[in-house]
This record gives structure tokens, sequence and C-alpha cells, in this order.
């Protein structure tokens, strides 16, 4: 374990794959899911609103003459963090949580902060590629439990993109926060770029096979973090 850092944020960001939750899980056992059934479940719903905007937007990010269905199949094995996927693939966990498919995954040690920080009255909110409505099924259906309780708020790519400094503004003024009372966590040092430059501090997050990068605060647990928070009010 490396020294422990200290922050005393007003509120915590938090993304989640790679982060809070392990990468390879999303990746190897959430996505085949998604991959086997996307078709199907897309085809089936001609028709709806929701699914013929989800197919519209793949269609115009996926460029003339392309098709849509067969960019998404694409962008999921590249692990591209296309919003319409992102839509489709929330609305189709949905069905895999009612059958048993598979549950949320959640680090040990990230559940534990997050519950103690929560206590002492610390804001968390999610900022995730992953829709809002996937990341609240994510927490509800989750293998430690129903966590949804934990969380104050969440972002996803709605708000701009995550390599974008813009997206964090807008985050910290969504939540009415100054930018450096938010402290962000994530695996990805072109988010941590973006937040940096927005005025957020950060902290790398390592696991699995993420890479130590100098110009960031790193941690491997978040049993290294300690935040400060301010004393109750008598
Ligand atoms: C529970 S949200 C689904 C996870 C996902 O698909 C994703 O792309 C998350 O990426 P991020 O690193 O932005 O949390
Ligand atoms: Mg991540």
């Amino acid at each position: 374990m490396t020294d422990a850092l200290t922050f005393s944020p007003d509120v915590v960001l938090l993304d989640i794959e790679g982060t809070i939750s392990s990468q390879s899980y999303v990746v190897d056992v959430m996505y085949p899911y998604v991959r086997d059934h996307l078709p199907g479940y897309l085809a089936a719903r001609r028709g709806d609103p929701v699914i013929e905007r989800i197919l519209a937007d793949a269609a115009a990010l996926a460029g003339p003459g392309a098709d849509p269905v067969e960019a998404m199949l694409g962008w999921l094995a590249e692990d591209k963090k296309a919003p319409p996927l992102k839509k489709a693939q929330g609305l189709i966990w949905e069905a895999g949580y009612a059958e048993g498919a598979f549950r949320g995954h959640i680090y040990e040690d990230a559940h534990a902060a997050l519950v103690r920080w929560r206590a002492a009255g610390v804001p968390l909110f999610i900022f995730s590629s992953g829709s809002v409505q996937a990341q609240v099924q994510f927490f509800e259906n989750n293998a430690a439990g129903d966590l949804r309780g934990l969380f104050s708020g969440h972002f996803d790519t709605d708000i701009g993109a995550k390599v974008e400094t813009e997206s964090y503004r807008r985050i910290a003024a969504a939540i009415g926060v100054a930018p450096d009372r938010l402290l962000f966590f994530s695996d990805n040092p072109r988010e941590l770029v973006a937040a940096t430059a927005a005025g957020l501090p950060v902290v790398h997050v390592l696991r699995e096979d993420v890479a130590s990068d100098p110009r960031f605060p790193e941690i491997r647990s978040f049993e290294e973090v300690t935040l400060r928070t301010a004393p109750a009010a008598e």
C-alpha cells in the first residue's frame, strides 16, 4: 500500500468502470450479453420512438451507408463509448438483470469507502459513459445489494464527453459546487486531464492492468484515501 492521500472535498464524483467496478467484469460478462441480444432486441422494437432515436443516432455516427446495428456491434467489440450504443446497452441489460444473467459489480474497498463517506455527509455523484438508466440499474442490481441510496445523482455523456473539460464545468455547475471542491476519481488519464483543466482535484485509480501516470496522485484501493469532512454543526 502506498502513502495515504488526504482530501477535504465538498462533493465526490466517481467513474464506474475501472474505478469502483471491474472493467473486465463489465467487458467479459456484461458486454457479451449485449452482443448476443442487441440485433433481436432492436428488431423487435422497431417503431418505438426510443429505439428509433437510438438507431438514427447510431446511423448518424456510423456515417453514410453504414448499417447502424452492425456499427453498434463493432463499437461494442472495441469498447467505443458511443452514446447510442450505451443507451441501447442499458435497456438490454434490464432483461439480463431480470433473468439473473449477471449483477453489477463493485470492489469491496470502493463500496466500504462510499458507505463511509456517505455516512460522513459527503454527497457522491457518478459520471460514467454508461447511460444514467444503466448506471441506476447497475447499482440497484448489484452483488453488494441495492446501492442506489449511496448516490445523490448521476451524469452520463448527455452532459458532454468524459474527455472534454467543459463537461466537468457543467457537472460542477449542475451540482452547485465550485470545481475545486469536487474530487474526481477515474482510471482514465484522458478524463483526469480534462477534469484537471476544469479545476477539479483528481485521483487516478489503478485497477487490473492500468499503468501508473506521474501526472496524477494515484491509488490501488480506496483504503488509501482519507476524506476530511467538516465537523457536524452543534
Ligand atoms: C453501469 S454503466 C455501464 C458500464 C459501461 O458500459 C461503461 O462504458 C462505463 O464506462 P466508464 O468508465 O465511463 O464508467
Ligand atoms: Mg472508467
